[in-house]
């Protein structure tokens, strides 16, 4: 009752979006599907007024009665074949202006990003993705679904009006609808089963023809491998697909039976009325021309059905993210977000676990950081390092604990602000493939003009990689729209020039941001970080935190945190925590000769 409630409800809101971007089509749609049910009814009251008329030798009557049902009848193509064009057109421009942006917006802007890491997310996302025209078309099935039920009752008054024995028909055609909604329901469950196999295909799939994993995998030799897996996987799909297919078939096979043996029962009995006197010849040809239009008339229902249950497999997914994402829309953080740093930033037996995992990335840590500091985060791999990063930012959601800014609880602070207020660049960056300039000032970055890009420019180092670009700013980057491709260190770059376009974040955070690039290019984009830290720490107590490998950069810092397993086990500044011989000495010790 309640999941009826809510399509019904989403379907009111569809007709409102057909109607804002499509009155006129959206009505007349509707109209034609209603008028063409009546149509039906007069094509059946037709020939029974013709066959009768011709029993009573009343020619006008016959040729009236003729005419009638001939034009009805014709009529009723010629509506089905104008509301068809018309739904294609509504569905074409309601589906790509009214819905796709509404799954974009639901899929792209929930401020925090566990999801786009889980199977629930994905799994529907994959349903989605570019098949936001079947939502509208999902609605254009309901009204032709109510139009058929209109088509259904004229016939249940019209068959009554005959004789009682017709209904028979109708818990025959309910019986034969039941089957064959039984066999979608064995075609959606399989559909949803193969859902991960066609993920892991597709997955397979872009990762063989990718430029970055297709080298490594020819290098490597795993070319076979995942082809096999991938076949293994379309196996998977295809088999699944198959018996989900044959199961429903049989379902539906069995509902036409139930229907051709309810027709053929009750004409038999009115063709019996008739020699009693009981009934006229007009009443069963009107029976037999009702019964043949309903065989028409059903499977036109079935189709409906089995189209509507094929839109449930978007309008679910459909449903599911919009919910989710005013779910997580983090609407009781309302604080404003502050402009300078007084005091700094405290962790308070901050905990986060991943979903679908048990031991927590980020564990019970405890710090406080000082306004105005630099603080470098360090640890073997896996340690948490970026997960904290990622808490900093309001990416996610700790499990207990919280972070404390100037003593407020970054939960309460406003999500948008708190990242207008601060600035980022992460280990794994964003490629936008567009002109340069843009590449870097997207977004909803300070636009300071010419002044702000060449500062970022020249803060990331990437002053080089600028020269050289053929169309200077304008250039194009990447090869999806026929610019130039970058070295995935000049890609860093542009990330890095990217995160350097806010003058004075409150907050830096930068974690492994130099990963791609060469040891001279890293030590210049360090050397040029620290001091931007130090200048925009004096002007607004604002806090640098670094995660790097980079010794040199690290022993610069105020204040080190070392993780282990998640957990905050060392901190205090570089001479102190070498004094302690504890576990920074020795990943000092590692890596000071590799790194520095
Ligand atoms: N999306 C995720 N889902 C489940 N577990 C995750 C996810 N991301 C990270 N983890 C796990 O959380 C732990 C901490 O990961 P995190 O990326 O924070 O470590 P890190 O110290 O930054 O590692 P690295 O130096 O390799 O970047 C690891 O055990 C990792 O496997």
């Amino acid at each position: 009752m309640r999941k009826l409630r809510t399509y019904a409800r989403l379907h009111a809101e569809l007709f409102a979006v057909s109607m804002r971007i499509e009155p006129g089509i959206t009505l007349m749609m509707i109209a034609g599907m209603v008028f063409g049910a009546f149509t039906f009814a007069l094509t059946a009251v037709g020939v029974k007024v013709t066959v009768d008329a011709m029993a009573d030798r009343d020619t006008t009557m016959a040729i009236i009665g003729g005419a009638v049902a001939a034009a009805a009848y014709a009529l009723d193509w010629v509506i089905g074949a104008l509301t068809g064009v018309m739904t294609k057109m509504l569905i074409d421009k309601a589906g790509h202006t009214g819905i796709e942006p509404v799954v974009m917006r639901s899929a792209a802007g929930v401020p925090e990003v566990d999801h786009l890491e889980h199977t629930e997310f994905l799994d529907r996302v994959t349903a989605l993705r570019g098949q936001s025209w079947a939502v509208i078309w999902g609605f254009t099935l309901a009204v032709r679904a109510i139009a058929q039920l209109l088509r259904l009752i004229l016939a249940v008054v019209l068959l009554g009006s005959v004789s009682p024995w017709l209904l028979l028909m109708f818990p025959c055609v309910a019986l034969q609808l039941w089957l064959d909604g039984r066999g979608q329901a064995r075609e959606r469950r399989a559909d949803l089963a193969l859902a991960e196999d066609k993920r892991i295909q597709a997955h397979l799939f872009d990762l063989c023809i990718s430029g970055s994993a297709g080298k490594e995998i020819r290098a490597t030799g795993a070319g076979p491998e995942l082809i096999e897996r991938h076949d293994a996987a379309a196996e998977r799909v295809r088999s699944t697909r198959l018996r989900g297919q044959l199961s429903g078939g049989i379902w539906r096979a069995a509902g036409w039976v139930v229907f051709a043996i309810g027709y053929t029962v009750s004409i038999g009995f009115v063709a019996a009325q008739v020699g009693r006197g009981e009934a006229t010849a007009g009443d069963v040809m009107m029976a037999a021309t009702i019964g043949a239009l309903l065989r028409d008339v059903v499977g036109q229902a079935v189709s409906t059905a089995t189209n509507a249950s094929g839109t449930v497999r978007v309008l679910e997914p459909f449903l599911w993210l919009r919910e989710y994402a005013s779910e997580h829309q983090d609407t009781e953080a309302r604080t404003p977000a502050p402009t300078r740093l007084d005091r700094g930033i405290s962790l308070r037996h901050l905990t986060y676990t991943y979903r679908g995992t048990d031991t927590p990335a980020v564990d019970d840590v405890s710090v406080d950081i000082p306004a105005g500091s630099v603080v470098a985060v360090v640890g073997e791999y896996g340690s948490g390092k970026s997960t904290l990063m990622k808490l900093l930012a309001k990416l996610h959601r700790p499990v207990s604990g919280s972070i404390q800014v100037d003593g407020t609880d970054l939960a309460a602070i406003d999500t948008a602000q708190w990242r207008q207020a601060m600035s980022a660049a992460f280990q794994d960056f964003g490629r936008y493939e567009t002109s340069f300039a843009e590449a870097i000032t997207i977004g909803d970055l300070e636009r300071g003009g010419h002044d702000a890009l060449d500062a970022a420019v020249a803060a990331a180092n990437a002053e080089g990689l600028r020269e050289k670009l053929p169309d200077g700013d304008r250039t194009q980057l990447g090869t999806k729209f026929g610019g130039v491709e970058l070295s995935e260190g000049q890609w860093q770059k542009v990330a890095l020039a990217r995160s350097c376009m806010r003058a004075e974040p409150l907050l830096f955070l930068l974690d492994e941001p130099t990963a791609s690039l060469d040891a001279p290019s890293e030590q210049a984009v360090f050397d040029s970080y620290m001091a931007r830290a130090k200048q925009i720490a004096s002007a607004t107590g604002s806090i640098t935190v670094i995660v790097s490998h980079r010794f040199s950069t690290v022993a610069g810092a105020d204040l080190i945190l070392v993780m282990k397993h998640g957990r905050l086990i060392e901190s205090g500044g570089h001479e102190e925590l070498l004094a302690a011989d504890g576990a920074y000495a020795d990943l000092y010790e590692i890596h000071a000769t590799s790194y520095s």
